[in-house]
């Protein structure tokens, strides 16, 4: 069989699996095994395929049948042009995500602090596209997930630019650490009665802790906006990814925490995603 045949079989048996966008799967997985990118697939579709490569393909085939994530059985995803590695401890990094990182870099900052960093995704991505002279903390409850972000940060060769501490959202940080001017979070913000409905592929997959509060979806951004002022610089910005019937609620909480010029941005389907507070300079 020819590699466009073995492609066009893969596809066939993700569709019958109910996957989405099965051509597009079978396609990412093909390039993985090769080890080239996708693009490069047309160039060798004519090509017979080797008996042992087409089983390994075949095996990746089944488990995505069986709704395991791409990234799970290719370990890497790509977020704002960058490669991240991903395990089955960290959120797989979201297109949608990418929202909050076009408005952190629209701001002035130098330091900034990500709570619930997972993969590092936004971290890395904020401390990469600014490079002079900026610092950032990551955090998070997950140890296991911090190991996967310092992996990245290390990939990326981010030095003594960045630090990660585990713990509970911004009790995390160290005594006196210093304010920041930027924070960040994308955190769990499903509710509990709406993690039944979820896809199998997060629902089974993603770690029960990067989605949901177990509550009504608003209890990370009470702990986070609540405590977020005080290790805020003056003028300083709090930024946080939602989801898209939050905007309100999450709006009320950074008008009552003082935070002003409330704002919120939509992300590429029209839906809310990200919302904008300023601590006022005194
Ligand atoms: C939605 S994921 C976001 C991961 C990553 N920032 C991203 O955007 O892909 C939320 C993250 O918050 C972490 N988390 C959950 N509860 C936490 C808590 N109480 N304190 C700190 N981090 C927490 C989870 O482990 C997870 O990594």
């Amino acid at each position: 069989m020819t590699w466009d045949q073995v492609l066009r079989q893969a596809t066939a048996k993700l569709t019958l699996g109910g996957i989405s966008d099965p051509a597009r799967d079978a396609r990412r997985l093909l390039a993985h095994i090769l080890g080239v990118e996708t693009a490069r697939l047309s160039l060798i579709g004519a090509d017979t395929a080797p008996a042992g490569l087409t089983r390994l393909f075949d095996d990746l085939i089944d488990q995505r049948s069986r709704r395991v994530p791409v990234s799970h059985l290719t370990g890497v995803r790509q977020f704002y042009g960058r490669r991240f590695a991903v395990t089955p401890d960290v959120l797989d990094p979201r297109p949608e995500t990418e929202v909050l990182i076009a408005q952190a870099l629209a701001l002035p900052w130098t330091r900034v602090l990500d709570l619930g960093t997972g993969s590092g995704c936004i971290l890395l991505t904020l401390l990469a596209e600014r490079r002079a002279g900026t610092f950032g903390i990551g955090t998070d409850l997950s140890r296991a997930a911090l190991a996967v972000a310092m992996r990245n940060a290390g990939d990326l060769r981010l030095g003594d630019r960045v630090q990660f501490h585990d713990g509970d959202w911004l009790e995390a940080l160290p005594v006196s650490c210093a304010a920041f001017d930027l924070i960040v979070s994308n955190p769990p913000y499903i509710a509990l009665d709406e993690v039944a409905d979820l896809a199998p592929d997060v629902g089974l997959y993603e770690p029960r802790m990067a989605l949901t509060d177990e509550g009504d979806g608003l209890g990370a951004y009470r702990a986070i906006i609540r405590a977020a002022p005080a290790h805020l610089t003056g003028g300083g910005a709090l930024l946080v990814e939602i989801g898209p019937t939050q905007a309100q609620a999450v709006s009320d909480l950074m008008t009552a925490a003082g935070l002003t010029g409330i704002a919120v941005h939509r992300d590429l389907d029209g839906r809310d995603r990200v919302i904008f507070g300023r601590k006022p300079r005194n």
